[in-house]
């Protein structure tokens, strides 16, 4: 029995929720780049969880809903209060409380499929305000409250800052969350569809994702991202940073990926932001050395910038504490896990791979004293 390791390659299921098929990405059959320039986040969700873009009434039905869903139940903020708030990192933070929300929702294990979609609303609309409440509560800041009147990519910055955003800020928001939203057979959904072909609840399901979803060699790049370019500092320093890092045989995070090897279709719109984020805030540093880093190692190894690498200054030029650049990564993918989630139920079979075995041959078992 051969081993693919990574399972690179391997069709492990069918899916009709996105497809990446000659470096183009697509969300039911829509391009990511029509979905960027035109849509909003909620229209996404409701593309991903029906396969299909809704009308006037559904989009406005499912905005409303979400937004009554955002408030968190007191006993989240209690448990979000009582972490050890100065050491405890946000994805950490996240993982734990979307489990404990769980424990809060009666219909938690309620298998059949109007209660699950009940249920990917609460959790999409609550995760947004977790991450947000979290934010201000480490600061000693009380959280505040959504406001039904505003559109998710708003209303989480709102949250965040106790400040309703710029245009220009929640547009950037609202197109990063759309492009972060789902991607094929990912680390994370992967681990989503694993957890629930057990026939596991939603809650863990999604806890599961977020634990893998906060590694460095997946979502947890965006965050290093912005660790490296702040380590760098200045624009000159980029390229012996990098040469150095090679030297030592050190990953270069936000860099490479497993399946696209020309170039991550999101990255596109991540730089153009970036370069004009950063502009805007007289910081174009930020992008003049990621675009400088992004050259050279596409020069010297080949391999593309993917969507952490430039989502770390877009983030950062919003004012965005770096450590949340991860949770915002989840605020938007949990709509591909939750997708993925209700595909899984709805065609299930137990997911259950094997190992081709390399340790020791059967052997006499020898006796603790003669050991
Ligand atoms: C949302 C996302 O999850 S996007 C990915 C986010 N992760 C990162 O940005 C972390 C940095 N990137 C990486 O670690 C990898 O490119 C991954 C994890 C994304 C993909 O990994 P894999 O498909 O397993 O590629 P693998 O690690 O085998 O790399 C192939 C070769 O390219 C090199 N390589 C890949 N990525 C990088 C990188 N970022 N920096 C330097 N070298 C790299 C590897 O060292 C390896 O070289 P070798 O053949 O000489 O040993
Ligand atoms: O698909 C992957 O392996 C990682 C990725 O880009 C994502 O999850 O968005």
């Amino acid at each position: 029995m051969a081993s693919a390791k990574g399972l690179e390659g391997i069709v492990a299921t069918q899916s009709s929720i996105s497809s990446i098929i000659d470096d183009q990405l697509t969300y039911v059959g829509y391009t990511i780049d029509e979905l960027a320039e035109n849509s909003s986040f909620e229209e996404v969700i409701y593309l991903l969880w029906n396969l299909k873009l809704p009308t006037q009434s559904e989009l406005d039905e499912l905005k409303t809903d979400l937004a009554a869903n955002m408030e968190l139940p007191e006993a989240i903020i209690e448990h979000l209060r009582s972490y050890d708030l100065s050491t405890v990192h946000p994805m950490a933070a996240l993982r734990s409380a979307v489990s404990i929300l769980g424990l809060y929702d009666e219909e938690a294990d309620v298998m059949d499929e109007v209660a699950n979609k009940r249920k990917a609303v609460r959790l999409q609309a609550k995760i947004a305000t977790i991450v947000a409440a979290f934010a201000r509560i480490r600061k000693g800041q009380e959280p505040v409250k959504p406001k039904r009147n505003l559109g998710f990519a708003a209303n989480f910055l709102y949250m965040l800052n106790d400040e309703e955003p710029k245009d220009i800020e929640e547009e950037a928001i609202n197109k990063a969350l759309i492009l972060h939203a789902d991607h094929e057979l990912n680390a994370s959904t992967f681990t989503a569809r694993v957890c629930v072909a057990t026939l596991s609840d939603i809650y863990s399901g999604v806890t599961a994702a977020i634990g893998a979803l906060k590694g460095p060699l997946h979502g947890g790049a965006n965050e290093r991202v912005m660790a490296m370019l702040t380590e760098i500092g200045d624009e000159e320093n980029a390229i012996p940073y990098i040469k150095e890092k090679f030297a030592n045989k050190e990953k270069i995070m936000g860099m490479g990926h497993r399946v696209y090897k020309n170039g991550d279709p999101r990255a596109k719109y991540l730089r153009d932001m970036s370069k004009e984020l950063t502009k805007i805030t007289g910081q174009s540093k930020w992008y003049n050395m990621s675009v400088k880093i992004e050259a050279f190692i596409k020069e010297e190894k080949g391999l593309p910038a993917n969507v952490d690498f430039y989502s770390a200054s877009v983030y950062h030029s919003l004012g965005i504490d770096h450590d949340l650049f991860t949770p915002i990564f989840a605020t938007s993918r949990v709509s591909g896990w939750l997708a993925h989630i209700l595909e899984q139920y709805d065609n299930n079979r137990l997911i259950r791979p094997r190992a081709e075995y390399v340790g020791p041959k059967t052997r006499e078992y020898t006796a603790i004293e003669n050991r």
